[in-house]
């Protein structure tokens, strides 16, 4: 055997990473069978089925260009049937997969009434209205010219209308599953969205079914029914000469189309499948296609091409697989959404409002084969790279691929059930044997060794709102409720609960009795110890997580001045201080840098907590962004600024008159927006007559040691500690 047959055993797609195989490759030298074949043995040991033994030849990928260990070079048979780009009306399997319509039938209604009074208030009432005020009275006196201008014009309103009434509709389900309204203009005719092409075809066809639907009508005599409709608006202007040809060619070949296909068959007929089948939806669609152009005599040529049009629609709109489970299936439109959101870097998506909302079903299985999908996302990508398994597959997404490679490696298990599953479940040995690859690349033995951390894999913590209740009634509660229930061995008001329970829904959180913080954010607050009585400002408080802290500790005696200058924050702040029961608290909506602290207003300000913006690094690490890209670099430009802004605040906080203690935190692993911003004010804070003082003599994380005084300072490390990362100095005078 050469050696460049022994290249052709090593499946090509899956050697590129695997020391073995490109070995393999790479050694021409090598020509006797026996070493061959020892070193194919090692390969195939290392990486299981990337080489193709006749056993495993159904399941390993590119079969086209693998070649069975030990026989000639006879291909095999391509196993992906049904990854081919299949084009066409007939495909009959699409009529029978379910949709993903996020929305429901109120939503539907509103498009569709919305749609229809903006296409009367158009024609009848908007045109009409400014065609007065620019001196156009009669419609029937206008030349042939006006009146194809007119319609333009009345045309163009309506698309951006009627575009804009869908686009308020389904706004808020954005972005939408990869079969609704998926156009891409900029692969007008590449498969899978292909609109474009079949589109064309439609308008090729569609005189030869409207003059068929017209004859078989004309021969029963149907034409006799009298009516006019809004095609004879346009019949009647027929005389042309170039204006009036480019305006109507621009009404009923373009602009009209548009409109109609994204009403009638991207909305409508895509959300009536939500409450019948397909088929019967492309009918029910076609029905309110005809009659929207309001002329019984063309209705039934109308319906006719509107169901031509919904039946060539399905399978091209459906170019992508979904997955069968329900909870597959919506674990991957959430992934679908979050990835979309990160790339573009919209704010705003977050995994439990996309999986846990009100429109979910099975809300804590989605939730957690998302989480955990996202969790193993970078394993799962290395897998589909190695395996290339979206490659050959341009109908499943890669947020479908990621789940369901998710619940067939690591997960419950996937049944085949429908193409994507069965897509999958065929390449299993080698999406094993990718996975196999990638551990040993990565020199561990267990995915778990790779996996990020996430806020789920610890320990919970509880504060309890001392307003409210008593530390002990809330540990007897939480133990009913939750099973294990630990005192936090620093913050006496802190309660450590499992990892696994969720208390989002519990009523105590919902009625304020109990609030979700971590350990790390609820030490600002007790590090200021505030006594009944004093008057502390909470300097940048929203949402108010350390300000209701405070007020409890003040037991509402006192008072919390309480300043946020965001609006929407501002909202937040004040709800929760209600919520909390937190009487003593003032809330004002301002820039903090801005407020005159030297005045008789703040004058008895005993104590401040200064929590600026920051970062956030010491809590990212658990979120998204972080499992999303977690090698991504902070924005030096950033920090800066943010630091600048933190030495203003805390040297604007030391213009208090009477402060006698000022606490400094951030949820900030850097220490740009630690140390640094305390060794720049401690010149001010000590000619101030202040000092650092260790408000946890028992905790162990210090701050960064190559700063002056860090043992006085105070750090949580988000792994160590099992709480966000955070900074705290306190000063006392
Ligand atoms: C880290 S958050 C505070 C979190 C809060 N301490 C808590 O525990 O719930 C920082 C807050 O500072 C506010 N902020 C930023 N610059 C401000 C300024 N110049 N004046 C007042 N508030 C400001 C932001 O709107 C934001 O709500």
């Amino acid at each position: 055997m050469q050696a460049t047959s022994c290249q052709q055993h090593v499946c090509p797609r899956l050697n590129n990473r695997s020391p073995a195989s490109i070995s393999l490759i790479s050694s021409p030298a090598r020509t006797q069978k026996a070493a061959v074949s020892r070193r194919l043995h090692s390969a195939q040991q290392q990486l299981g089925c990337l080489i193709c033994s006749k056993k495993r030849r159904e399941s390993c990928l590119l079969p086209r260009r693998c070649i069975k260990l030990g026989s000639s070079k006879q291909p095999i048979e391509e196993v992906t049937e049904e990854a081919g780009q299949k084009w066409g009306v007939f495909q009959w399997r699409e009529y029978n997969r379910p949709w993903q319509v996020p929305w429901g039938g109120l939503t539907v209604a509103a498009g569709m009434v919305g749609w229809a009074v903006s296409f009367l208030g158009v024609a009848l009432v908007l045109l009409p209205a400014v065609g007065s005020l620019v001196g156009v009275k009669d419609f029937t006196s206008m030349s042939a010219t006006d009146k194809s201008v007119y319609a333009l014009a009345n045309q163009i309103l309506e698309t951006f209308a009627g575009l804009g009434i869908v686009f308020l509709a389904t706004r808020k389900f954005m972005p939408l599953s990869p079969d609704i309204l998926k156009f891409d203009i900029r692969e007008p005719f590449a498969k899978p969205r292909g609109w474009l092409a079949w589109g064309l075809l439609g308008v090729l066809l569609s005189p030869l079914v409207v003059g068929a639907a017209a004859a078989a009508f004309s021969l029963l005599g149907y034409d006799e029914v009298n009516g006019k409709g809004t095609v004879d608006g346009v019949a009647q202007i027929l005389s042309l000469d170039l204006p009036s040809f480019a305006s109507l060619f621009g009404v009923t070949a373009v602009l009209a189309p548009i409109l109609e296909e994204t009403v009638f068959r991207g909305f409508l007929l895509t959300s009536l499948t939500k409450f019948m089948p397909t088929w019967a939806a492309v009918i029910a669609s076609s029905v309110a296609f005809g009659l929207a152009h309001l002329s019984v005599r063309d209705l039934p040529q109308l319906v006719v091409l509107g169901t031509l049009l919904g039946f060539v629609y399905v399978p091209n709109a459906r170019a992508f697989w979904t997955c069968s489970s329900v909870v597959d299936r919506q674990a991957a439109h959430a992934l679908e959404k979050i990835l979309e959101a990160h790339t573009t870097r919209r704010h705003g998506v977050s995994l439990k409002s996309l999986t846990l909302g009100s429109n979910i079903e099975a809300k804590k299985a989605t939730y957690a084969v998302t989480l955990e999908s996202l969790k193993h996302l970078q394993v799962i990508d290395a897998i589909l790279e190695r395996s290339q398994l979206l490659q050959d597959c341009s109908q499943l997404t890669r947020s479908s691929a990621v789940v369901l490679v998710y619940e067939l490696l690591f997960g419950q298990g996937m049944r085949p059930l429908g193409p994507a599953e069965r897509h999958v479940q065929k390449h299993k040995d080698c999406l094993e044997a990718a996975l196999f690859a990638e551990l040993q690349d990565r020199g561990v033995q267990n995915v778990s060794e790779i996996l990020p951390e996430t806020e789920e894999s610890r320990p919970r913590s509880v504060r309890v709102n001392t307003i409210k209740l008593t530390v002990a009634a809330a540990t007897s509660r939480l133990q009913a409720d939750v099973g294990s229930v630990e005192p936090d061995d620093l913050l006496g008001d802190v309660l450590i609960l499992p990892s696994s329970c969720h208390l989002h829904d519990h009523p105590w959180v919902k009625n304020g009795n109990l609030i979700l913080q971590s350990k790390a954010s609820c030490m600002p607050a007790q590090a200021l110890q505030p006594k009944p009585g004093w008057t502390v400002m909470d300097c940048c408080a929203a949402p108010g997580n350390k300000t209701t802290h405070v007020a409890a500790m003040l037991d509402n005696k006192g008072e919390v001045i309480a300043v946020d200058r965001d609006p929407q924050r501002f909202k937040r702040l004040k709800a929760n201080a209600e919520l909390a029961g937190a009487t003593c608290i003032r809330c004002i909506q301002d820039d903090f840098l801005k407020l005159d602290l030297e005045g008789a207003e703040f004058s008895s300000v005993d104590g401040v907590l200064l929590d600026p913006s920051c970062s956030g690094s010491g809590t990212t690490h658990t979120q998204l962004d972080r499992l999303l890209s977690p090698s991504e670099d902070i924005d030096e430009g950033r920090l800066a600024s943010l630091a600048s802004f933190q030495e203003k605040a805390m040297r604007h906080a030391f213009k208090l008159p009477n402060l006698k203690r000022l606490v400094y935190s951030t949820c900030s692993l850097y220490s740009n927006e630690g140390e640094e911003v305390i060794q720049k004010v401690m010149p001010l804070a000590t000619q101030l007559g202040f000092k650092l003082q260790d408000p946890f003599p028992s905790w162990p994380r210090r701050g960064h040691r190559e700063f002056l005084q860090s043992d006085l300072m105070i750090r949580a490390d988000p792994k160590l500690d099992h709480t966000d990362g955070f900074f705290l100095a306190l000063f006392v005078r």
